[in-house]
């Protein structure tokens, strides 16, 4: 299987694409940025992606989510967590009083900026398409015009650079989301912790439209894990959602939502379900299990056969 992700080697995109499937057993192919790499499998190119959709300081990446709604005909199949701490890497030698320029990823930026501001407080930002490609300019050749960047620890190591200072972050506790994405087919297997991943348009000019899109998932009582605003872009404060449900589409209450979301909504686009990373299971509450919604399915079959 060829495995496109968002590299160089090195990424922590990389680190969540080898507890999938190591490069032993699948091709790995670097992609510029999570957008390409999501489009090379459209195109053909490639049998997955993983790319980061979420991340636990900053929220969603517009880039995936985007990329990801514009059309339905790929699915994610899969996520995975990676715990993220970063490496200020250098070339061998320089010192913390060298560094004034910083290349890296603008989330490796935004998860270190407290302690920047007290080690390196006057220190530039250039961005970097991912940490690994601020990390194989220092190891290339030639003046790149900065002297660290902010990668993983495996990434420093990988493109022989020295770790200048190591377990560099904010939030000693942060985490991102990265996921699976395939051409639309078969669905994973249901398990007791899945998530539904729905992109939903609301009608731009009715009171409440937000409150009834939110009522369908409350009145089947499916929990979300993740919900966010999208500009649709066509113009001015017209919105999508970005959501995650707690279900699977083979769970009665996932498909009742979405019966309801399809009639409240002019656009429902759904993504995938798949295995929650966190593994943890989910109870229906009272009333919504497959059973409730079948029993109650099959009452008013016998009234409307009673009736004929
Ligand atoms: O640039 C990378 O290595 C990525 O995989 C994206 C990223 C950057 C910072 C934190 C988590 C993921």
């Amino acid at each position: 299987m060829r495995y496109s992700f968002l590299g160089p080697r090195g990424t922590f995109t990389q680190q969540a694409l080898n507890r999938i499937c190591s490069e032993e057993d699948s091709i790995h192919i670097p992609a510029l940025d999570s957008p390409r790499a999501i489009k090379m499998v459209r195109a053909g190119q490639a049998d997955f992606a993983v790319v980061p959709i979420e991340n636990s300081v900053e929220g969603g990446i517009n880039a995936t989510l985007d990329t990801l709604a514009a059309d339905s005909d790929l699915l994610i199949y899969g996520e995975v967590l990676v715990d993220i701490a970063f490496t200020l890497a250098v070339r061998p030698g320089t010192t913390l009083e060298d560094i004034t320029h910083i290349c890296t990823h603008q989330a490796a930026w935004t998860q270190c900026r407290n302690w920047l501001g007290v080690h390196l407080p006057d220190v530039v930002h250039l961005p970097a398409t991912s940490t690994a490609a601020g990390a194989a300019g220092l190891a290339s050749d030639g003046e790149p015009g900065y002297q660290a960047t902010l990668v993983s620890a495996l990434a420093a190591d990988q493109y022989g650079l020295e770790a200048l200072r190591e377990g560099v972050a904010d939030n000693p506790d942060a985490v991102t989301r990265f996921v699976l994405i395939g051409r639309a087919g078969q669905l994973p297997p249901r398990t007791s912790s899945d998530k539904t991943t729905l992109m939903v348009q609301l009608p731009s000019d009715e009171a409440g439209a937000l409150l009834n899109m939110l009522e369908q998932f409350k009145a089947h009582g499916v929990n979300l894990s993740r919900i966010e605003s999208r500009p649709i872009g066509d113009s001015l404060g017209r919105y999508a959602f970005s959501i995650d449900a707690e279900g699977h589409l083979m769970d009665e209450r996932i498909q009742s939502v979405l019966i309801g979301l399809h009639r409240v909504c002019p656009k429902v686009t759904f993504l995938g379900s798949y295995p929650s990373a966190a593994g943890r299971r989910i109870h229906p509450r009272p009333g919504t299990s497959d059973d409730d919604f079948l029993g109650a399915r099959a009452w008013v079959d016998s009234l409307v056969e009673r009736s004929h």
